[in-house]
């Protein structure tokens, strides 16, 4: 199973999610109690390992400001949260970097329709951190899409047999405060998944 963490600000941090087997790390360039610039993020990603995705989060930005902080970060792939229209993808698709569209489980389970290169599907009340019914999407997002919102070490085995994703993503959930990662429950969350789900994929 395909593990994201997200929301690193600190270079142990990053080296907590790689050394615990993250398939990918994100980083926050945009406002949140996460949010770094892309300055930090460059010195993060210089970090990661080749093997490692880094991923840059935006909610809302129009792919002009998202290019900017991508080249000046270096991060590899894009996840874009809100209402883009599938031409602010195309617009950015000569960068060459994975794009993950984020939707939440309410706003829009048309997810047969998406041909980014990846879909994640967060909590209907995006970043309430909390847990949702994730048995409701069973089966309705195709091919390689990420479950998110509100999962923890404590729910992530239940969650991921409830609505079967190809992957998972976490950040409030391996905090120990908002915006503050937790070495200890970064492992325990990997541990978690990869003890229940050996292998990971690749984006
Ligand atoms: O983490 C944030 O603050 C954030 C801000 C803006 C857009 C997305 C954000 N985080 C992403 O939200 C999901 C779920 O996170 P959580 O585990 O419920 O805290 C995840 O994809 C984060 O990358």
């Amino acid at each position: 199973m395909y593990v994201k963490i997200c929301g690193l600000t600190e270079p142990e941090h990053v080296a907590a999610a790689v050394e615990a087997g993250a398939d990918a790390v994100g980083f926050v360039m945009t406002r949140s109690p996460r949010q770094i610039t892309p300055e930090r993020a460059a010195e993060l990603v210089s970090l990661v390992p080749g093997h490692v995705l880094t991923v840059g989060v935006f909610r809302g930005e129009d792919p002009g400001a998202v290019r900017a902080a991508a080249l000046t970060s270096g991060v590899r792939a894009l996840q874009l949260h809100g209402r883009h229209p599938h031409s602010d993808f195309t617009a950015l698709k000569d960068l060459g970097a994975v794009l993950l569209r984020a939707v939440d489980a309410e706003a829009d389970l048309r997810c047969g329709a998406f041909d980014e290169d990846l879909l994640l599907v967060d909590a209907p009340h995006a970043g309430s951190g909390l847990p949702w019914d994730w048995a409701a999407i069973r089966g309705r997002p195709s091919g390689r899409w990420l479950l998110a919102g509100g999962l923890t070490p404590a729910n992530v085995t239940e969650a991921v047999a409830a609505a079967g994703p190809w992957g998972v993503d976490v950040s409030s959930g391996v905090e120990s405060a908002p915006g503050v990662k937790d070495p200890a429950l970064i492992k325990a969350f990997l541990e978690t998944v990869r003890g229940a789900h050996p292998g990971s994929g690749s984006a």
